[in-house]
């Protein structure tokens, strides 16, 4: 199984002057629980990070030290994730017909999350890891005002990994970037292609490193993990 690494953003809502996933956790980089869950899975054969160029010689370094088994690819990122995605897929090898698609900032996805998710991959199209909403979400105008409250037994949070055939995830980026579409998850592409996507069950651990809270949370959930020599088998989560 292939994986991309969207690991090219800014890390604005951090507040970070430099690309968040090089912000220390437990005294390594962010990025390294990322790539070190990926070097855990059983699928995972090929990685690629996707990445700015000021970035790529401390993320060389990184991926160095940490003495991966698998083949790492890096990979120019773009202006946006959707970008970035972009570029990871006209890198991919002539022989990826799958691919998982990963935050970099989803540090504490544990290998049985990627390993679901590959599993399940291979049979379906294209698929998201998610957990269902635990608060009541409100839909609001621009005035402030509430404008409706969907069902929450229908709603659920998105994550990554999300996976999908390659060839059809290529067309729909390309079909994307022609209609003008801007999208924040690569399934919003699948779905307004009209092709299906599946939710695969996520971790409540799962959580993108976005902002200064998200850190000292990620913080505390890795030090339980490495209190209980828990290599992170993850918690699906409970409805
Ligand atoms: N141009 C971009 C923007 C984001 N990402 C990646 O997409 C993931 C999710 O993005 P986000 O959490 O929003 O990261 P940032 O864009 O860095 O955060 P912000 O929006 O606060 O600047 C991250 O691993 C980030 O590195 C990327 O590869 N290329
Ligand atoms: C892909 C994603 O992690 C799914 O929840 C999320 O959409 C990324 O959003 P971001 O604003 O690029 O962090």
């Amino acid at each position: 199984m292939h994986l991309l690494i969207p690991a090219a953003g800014m890390g604005r809502r951090m507040g970070s002057s430099r690309n968040k996933l090089l912000l220390t956790l437990l005294g390594k980089p962010l990025i390294f629980w990322t790539l070190q869950a990926a070097a855990a899975s059983r699928y995972i054969n090929w990685i690629g990070i996707i990445c700015q160029l000021e970035d790529l010689p401390d993320l060389k370094a990184i991926v160095e030290e940490m003495t991966l088994t698998k083949p790492v690819q890096f990979i120019q990122g773009g202006k946006t994730r959707q970008e970035s995605v972009y570029n990871g897929l006209q890198a991919l090898p002539d022989n990826a017909h799958h691919v998982l698609i990963h935050d970099g900032a989803r540090c504490l996805a544990t290998p049985d999350l990627l390993d679901r998710c590959a599993e399940a991959l291979q049979k379906c199209q294209g698929l998201i890891a998610a957990v269902p909403v635990k608060d009541t979400i409100k839909v609001v105008d621009r005035t402030g005002l509430i404008k409706d409250t969907p069902d929450r037994s229908h709603l659920w949070a998105a994550q990554t990994p999300q996976g999908f055939e390659v060839q059809l995830l290529k067309q729909c980026h390309e079909t994307g970037l022609k209609s003008g579409w801007v999208v924040t998850d690569d399934a919003a592409l699948f779905e307004k292609c009209r092709l299906p996507v599946r939710i695969v069950q996520g971790e409540e651990t799962n959580l993108k490193v976005t902002t200064p809270v998200d850190l000292a949370i990620a913080q505390y959930i890795l030090h339980q993990r490495q209190g209980t020599g828990d290599k992170g088998q993850g918690d699906k989560g409970t409805r």
